[in-house]
């Protein structure tokens, strides 16, 4: 696969809920400065912000800086959309927030094709409705395998389709995107949403547990064989889904896994010790 763009990192770990691309293997950290919709540094999901907006009313939420020695925990809320960061070795930077109204923008300038629109709306109602991907996010995805140029790709966790849909849309006619989901009731919106795009050859919906359908992939000696996997599934499955993803996914693709950060937990002293 053709590497043009500064994004596209040997098998990597891309932390898809915010500003990070995080590469454990090749201890590679950058900032991603860029979104679908032009002058947009952040990306947060929107589940983040519901959680975000409810601590901030109750008075407990912060947000922790990178500065490890002072380990100070800035009290900030909706409206200051900034944080600096007191670090000696980073430097100080004003780090990005998303406050309820940023995040209106960013979906009010978010381009999504009338077709996820319309499975969105149809989700709304559905129970884990707030588990599907944004449309902000949607068009990061589609973004990145577009950049990637990607024929041959992967979605762990399909729910009603609405990553794997903006991901099959642009997808070229002869893409592959192999589309793992344990729950029968969400593939059959997801599939007559693929139809009615017109994409349904391009996805391989594989029903049954994630880990199964991927090992399977590999006995199929398909490994090395695709460019881009999105995992958004249960989240304590994440290490087994990254490395069975490694062996397939080739050199020079992506990996992207959501959910990473988890709320802010991964810092919360509270979350930790609460384990
Ligand atoms: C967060 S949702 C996916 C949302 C989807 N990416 C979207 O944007 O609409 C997670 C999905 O993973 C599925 N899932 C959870 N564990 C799974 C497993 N072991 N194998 C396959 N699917 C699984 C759930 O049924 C659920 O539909």
């Amino acid at each position: 696969m053709a590497s043009s763009s500064s994004l596209v990192l040997h098998r990597c770990w891309f932390l898809s809920s915010y500003q990070h691309l995080a590469c454990p293997r090749i201890s590679l950290r950058l900032t991603l400065n860029f979104n679908p919709v032009s002058a947009i540094t952040a990306v947060v999901t929107s589940s983040t912000v519901k959680a975000s907006s409810e601590r901030c009313s109750s008075g407990h939420l912060g947000l922790r800086t990178s500065n490890r020695k002072s380990n100070q925990f800035l009290r900030r809320c909706s409206t200051n959309a900034f944080v600096v960061v007191n670090d000696e070795k980073y430097g100080n930077k004003q780090v990005i927030s998303v406050t309820p109204c940023l995040y209106d923008y960013i979906l009010a300038n978010t381009r999504e094709p009338e077709i996820l629109r319309q499975l969105r709306e149809e989700t709304a109602s559905m129970r884990g409705s707030q588990m599907q991907v944004s449309p902000d996010q949607a068009q990061l995805l589609a973004m990145l395998v577009q950049i990637l140029k990607a024929e041959r790709c992967i979605e762990v966790g399909v729910y009603t389709g609405y990553s794997s849909l903006a991901i099959a849309l642009v997808l070229p006619e002869s893409g592959h995107l192999v589309a793992c989901e344990r729950d029968a009731k969400s593939l059959e919106i997801a599939k007559k949403y693929y139809e009615r795009a017109g994409v349904l050859h391009k996805v391989d919906v594989r029903y049954g547990l994630a880990a199964d359908a991927l090992k399977s992939m590999i006995l199929n000696g398909e490994a090395c064989s695709y460019d881009f996997a999105f995992v958004d599934a249960e989240k304590r499955m994440n290490q087994e889904y990254f490395e069975l993803l490694l062996q397939l996914v080739k050199t020079g693709g992506l990996i992207v896994i959501d959910n990473v950060l988890w709320h802010g937990k991964v810092v919360d002293p509270m979350s930790l010790l609460s384990r």
